[in-house]
C-alpha cells in the first residue's frame, strides 16, 4: 500500500500541493481527475521523487525506492533512431533491471510485431503503448500514468483501456491514471480521486454506469471549488 501523508509543496507564492493524504492499494485502478493546473502531474512527480515536498510517502511502511514505480509522465521520450527493442534494452540497462522480459512486455502491449521498427516510425498510439511497456518493465508495484490517452484517436484510447483493465490490472499492482477523458476513467477506474487547486476534494468508489453521471458530478465538484476559491 502506498501511503501519502500530508504532502504539500509550495513554490514562491504558489501552493502546488496542499496537505494531500491518500492511501492507494494494490489490485486497484485509481482515476485522478482534475482541471488543468490542479496538481496531478506535480503529485505524480512527488511520488517519483522528482520534486521536493513536505510530508511523507511510504510503501508498506518502508521508504520509497525508485523500483517501486513505473511511470509515464507527459509525452514518452525515446530515441527516435533506435528500434522498439533497442529502446527498451537501453532503458533496462540504465535502470539496471536484471533479466528484463522485453518480449513479454512488448507482447502485452501488442508491439512485439513492431519490435524492429524505429521509434520514429511508430504511430502516437504505439508510442504511448511503448511508454506503458517501458513503465511496466521492472514489474513495479505502482504504475503512474499521466494522461496516457492524450491525443489518441478512439481506437488508440480503446487499446489503452483494454491494456490497463484486462492486461495490467492485477492483485500485485496499483495503477494511478490521470485523465481529462471522463468516459475512459468511468470505464476503467475502481476508485476516483478528485483534485483541485492542489487539494484532494473527494475520493470515492467508481459506481458510475455511464459517463454522463460522472460528468455531472465532476462539474458540480469543480464549480463548487471555483465558488469557494479552492
Ligand atoms: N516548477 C514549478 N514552479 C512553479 N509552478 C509550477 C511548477 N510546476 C508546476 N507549476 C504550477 O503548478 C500547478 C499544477 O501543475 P500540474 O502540472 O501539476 O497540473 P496538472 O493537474 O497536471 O495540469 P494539466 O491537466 O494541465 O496537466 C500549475 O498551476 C502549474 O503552473
Amino acid at each position: 500500500m502506498l501511503n501519502i501523508e500530508n504532502v504539500s509543496l509550495t513554490i514562491g507564492a504558489y501552493t502546488l500541493l496542499d496537505n494531500i493524504s491518500l492511501q492507494l492499494n494494490e489490485g486497484k485502478i485509481y482515476g485522478l481527475l482534475g482541471p488543468n493546473g490542479a496538481g496531478k502531474t506535480t503529485l505524480f512527480k512527488s511520488m517519483l521523487g522528482l520534486t521536493a515536498y513536505s510530508g511523507k510517502i511510504t510503501s508498506d511502511n518502508q521508504l520509497l525506492s525508485s523500483r517501486d514505480f513505473g511511470s509515464l509522465i507527459e509525452y514518452p521520450a525515446f530515441y527516435n533512431n533506435l528500434t522498439v527493442v533497442e529502446n527498451l534494452q537501453l532503458h533496462s540497462q540504465y535502470l539496471e533491471i536484471q533479466q528484463p522480459d522485453i518480449q513479454s512486455s512488448l507482447e502485452q502491449v501488442d508491439l512485439w510485431g513492431a519490435r524492429k521498427k524505429k521509434f520514429s516510425q511508430l504511430s502516437l498510439g504505439m508510442k504511448q503503448r511503448l511508454g506503458i511497456a517501458r513503465a511496466f518493465l521492472g514489474t513495479p508495484k505502482y504504475l503512474l500514468l499521466d494522461e496516457p490517452t492524450n491525443g489518441l484517436d478512439p481506437m488508440g484510447i480503446k487499446e489503452i483501456r483494454i491494456l490497463l483493465k484486462d492486461k495490467l490490472k492485477s492483485p500485485q499492482h496499483c495503477i494511478l491514471v490521470s485523465s481529462h477523458n471522463l468516459t475512459e476513467i468511468a470505464a476503467i477506474a475502481d476508485e476516483l480521486i478528485f483534485i483541485h487547486g492542489g487539494q484532494i476534494i473527494k475520493t470515492m468508489q467508481n459506481t458510475f454506469e455511464n459517463e454522463q453521471d460522472l460528468e455531472k458530478l465532476y462539474e458540480d465538484i469543480m464549480i463548487s471549488c471555483q465558488k469557494e476559491g479552492a
